[in-house]
């Protein structure tokens, strides 16, 4: 197995595929972004690929939703929670904050520390980098583009780079959510404790069409973990749905709430049944487990077997 992930290396995804059996080991390809990682695994250049795709600050990560949400189909086959802590690295020469003029990092990590930088750092100007890690590097450079970075404490430490605040996250204990993705084929044996991702595009644009879709996962007792509207990029105002539900598909209530927005929205996507990282319960009322759906269907087919 090889593995394409955001990189360059020390970037919070890397920490992320480190947790996955293996891939220590293995072939680690970083790219520049997730678009790129995941091309690479379409085209057949990686095996999977390690890409963020919800943090618990700032919600989804449009790239990801996106890149996956359209093009050649990919499957999730795992998700990893990384706890999220930034510090702050300077150039050499820089040993105070108002020194700083410019900044840089990853969106997704100035969004999570905006109200400090804005309180300690009002000047500075921020340019955003392709991943933490890229904008930590670019401080090693001879003429240095900018005067600071956000980063994980890994990468300054293994960069030997000054840190100068630590702990620099307006939310302590925020967590990001990564995704294992590879090309479509065989989905992970359910563990009782699973999650699934489904893209639904809204068949029609008419009131009642998201409840219609929604009503399929609550008839059959499935928790949504995460729901998010993208835009679908062809007009202003048409949307899908990019959501995420408590449950494996070899499970019946999930695989009827399929069966039954696959009636709906016939484009729907399923983007894959995996484990759970954490935090999940597996409780299943009695009238929607496996048990009661086989004897519904059995006592139905008794009833037309006698047609
Ligand atoms: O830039 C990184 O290091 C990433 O892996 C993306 C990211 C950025 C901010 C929080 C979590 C993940």
């Amino acid at each position: 197995m090889n593995y394409a992930y955001l990189g360059p290396a020390g970037t919070f995804t890397e920490s992320a595929l480190l947790q996955v059996p293996g891939a220590a080991d293995a072939q680690r390809i970083p790219a520049s972004n997730v678009n790129v990682a995941l091309s690479m695994v379409r085209e057949g250049a990686a095996d999977a690929a390690m890409v963020p795709i919800e943090n618990s600050v700032e919600g989804g990560v449009s790239a990801t939703l996106d890149a996956i949400a359209q093009g050649e189909s990919l499957q999730i086959v795992s998700e990893i929670l990384v706890p999220i802590t930034f510090v702050l690295a300077v150039r050499p020469g820089i040993d105070s904050l108002e020194q700083i003029k410019q900044i840089s990092t990853h969106g997704h990590a100035w969004a999570q520390c905006r109200l400090w930088a804005e309180a300690n750092i009002p000047g500075a100007a921020f340019t955003p980098a392709s991943s933490t890690a890229a904008g930590a590097l670019a401080l090693e450079e001879a003429d240095p583009p900018h005067d600071a970075a956000i980063c994980s404490p890994l990468v300054a430490q293994e960069r030997g780079l000054k840190v100068l605040v630590s702990g620099v996250e307006d939310n302590v204990g925020a967590v990001t959510r990564f995704i294992l993705v590879t090309r479509p084929g065989r989905i992970p044996q359910p563990t009782g404790v699973d999650k699934s991702t489904l893209i639904l595009p809204l068949p029609e644009d008419r009131p009642g069409a998201l409840m219609e879709l929604l009503e399929q996962f609550t008839a059959r007792g499935v928790n949504l973990s995460r729901i998010e509207s993208r835009p679908t990029g062809k007009s202003l105002g048409e949307y899908f749905f990019s959501v995420d539900i408590e449950g494996h598909v070899a499970e019946e209530r999930v695989a009827a709430a399929l069966s039954g927005l696959h009636r709906l929205s016939p484009k729907l996507r399923f983007l894959g049944s995996y484990p759970a990282a954490q935090g999940l319960e597996a409780s299943v009322d009695t009238h929607n487990s496996d048990a009661a759906f086989s004897e519904a269907r059995a006592w139905v087919q008794s009833l037309r077997d006698r047609v």
